[in-house]
């Protein structure tokens, strides 16, 4: 994917929008056909901001969802070979290709302790955290309460979107700044 110009996201079209940020959140395409509504974005960080406030008014069962929408990682769909291009270039970021089977069945395990307590995967940003961080904060964010873990699954999710669109969209090294 080539990289947008202010000038072209300033001007484009629903069309071309949903077509280029339509995964920006993991498989939740209606995340952008929304916030398109609260056009022009004259650069990256008001795109972000129109999605993080688009995620944060959903009610809980929303935000519980797009939780839902995020493949676990180094799980079955990553194993099966059918994760997003995004997800699976930030799973690779993260060193999961290199998981030793020992470290997966344990990954794997607290994937599904995780789930089967709050209902919705555990999010992490694969891009900010290696293995180890990934294997050490899930293991310390299961204990968390199902609040928590909403409110901090939530803002992994927003740091994700905001890398995805450092790929797409053009920016200064100011503006790459989380
Ligand atoms: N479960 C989970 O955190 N998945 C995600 N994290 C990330 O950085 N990309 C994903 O798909």
């Amino acid at each position: 994917m080539g990289v947008v110009t202010k000038e072209q996201l300033a001007g484009m079209s629903y069309e071309d929008f949903i077509q280029i940020f339509g995964n920006v959140i993991e498989h939740c395409a209606i995340c952008s056909a929304a916030v398109w509504a609260k056009r022009p974005f004259y650069n990256l960080k008001e795109l972000h901001s129109a999605i993080c406030t688009f995620v944060d008014e959903l009610p809980k069962i929303g935000r519980e969802g797009i939780l839902r929408l995020h493949p676990d990682l180094a799980g079955r769909i990553a194993e099966l070979g059918r994760l997003t291009s995004e997800s699976s270039k930030e799973q690779l970021s993260a060193g999961l290709n290199d998981i030793t089977v020992e470290e997966k069945s344990v990954l794997q395990a607290l994937n599904d302790r995780y789930k089967s307590k709050f209902g919705f995967p555990f999010v992490i940003c694969a891009r900010e955290n290696k293995k180890q961080a990934i294997l050490s904060g899930i293991a310390a964010r299961v204990e968390n309460d199902k609040d928590v873990e909403l409110a901090t699954g939530i803002a992994e999710v927003k740091k994700i979107a905001f890398y995805r669109l450092l790929d797409i969209v053009e920016h200064s090294d100011e503006e790459a700044k989380l």
